[in-house]
């Protein structure tokens, strides 16, 4: 038996009302546990990709499958259950809440997921589990009970990564999430951000403007209209 894939993506075609085609994606299969990088000019799709393979969007025509589980058959309620058990998501303005101390945002996902609520607990419990994503990725214990929004723009990426990662979604989506750093904090925040990836197991399909970032991919995708979809194994 061939093993479930994390995405597979078949015939894509969508338009946003009244306007020409804005995606258009013969394939996109991405094995669990691999990474994939997606990159294109402001406004080749990238956003709306993601949107459709987190089932937020339904394309026109064609398919997406998350983990064997097609979006087509699945109700709206279906699908934020899923999405809550399966994805953990990086928006590009990280979308934490900014009343909430940055433990409380780290676990968050687990109130809304029984099932990564059950990981967490497995791992050693949901509050020790998000202490310690936190860790890894750079956010000591003195900025843990402050409210998210006296975080650095910096820091309070990497605590959007830990709420993605934790309970160990199968997939996480990182909708540009290093357009706000600089060099140097944008090649420490890939590093920590994949190597987070490998511990969960987790499959990563990251989207960025930024060809440069292609360099900590095996595989990229590029939506550039010029050259539509296509993928560059290295
Ligand atoms: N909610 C929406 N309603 C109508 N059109 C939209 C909507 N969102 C995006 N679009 C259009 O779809 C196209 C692709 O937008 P999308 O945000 O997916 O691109 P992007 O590559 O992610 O851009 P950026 O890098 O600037 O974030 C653009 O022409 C945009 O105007």
């Amino acid at each position: 038996m061939q093993p479930v894939k994390a995405i597979e993506a078949r015939d894509l075609r969508f338009s946003w009302p009244g306007q020409p085609e804005c995606l258009s994606l013969p394939a996109l299969d991405l094995d669990a546990g691999s990474h994939l990088f997606v990159h294109g000019p402001s406004g080749s799709g990238k956003s709306t990709l993601l949107s459709l393979l987190a089932g937020v969007l339904t394309p026109q025509a064609g398919s997406v499958s998350v983990l064997g589980q097609s979006w087509t058959g699945l109700r709206r309620p279906a699908r934020d259950r899923f999405r809550a058990d399966h994805i953990g998501y990086i928006f590009q303005q990280f979308n934490l809440l900014p009343y909430l101390p940055v433990v409380g945002n780290v676990t968050l996902p687990c109130k809304l997921s029984r099932r990564r609520a059950a990981r967490a607990e497995a791992a050693g419990g949901v509050l020790v589990t998000g202490q310690l994503l936190l860790r890894s990725l750079g956010i000591g214990p003195e900025l843990w009970d402050r409210p998210a929004a006296q975080l650095s723009v910096g820091q309070q990426q990497r605590v959007a990564a830990a709420r993605a990662l934790i309970g160990q979604p199968e997939l996480v989506i990182a909708d540009e999430p290093t357009s706000a750093l600089d060099a140097q904090r944008r090649e420490g925040f890939m590093h920590l951000l994949l190597a987070a990836c490998g511990r969960a197991g987790s499959a990563l399909v990251f989207v960025s403007h930024d060809e440069r970032l292609a360099t900590h991919f095996a595989r990229s995708v590029s939506l550039a209209r010029e050259d539509a979809a296509q993928e560059h194994v290295a």
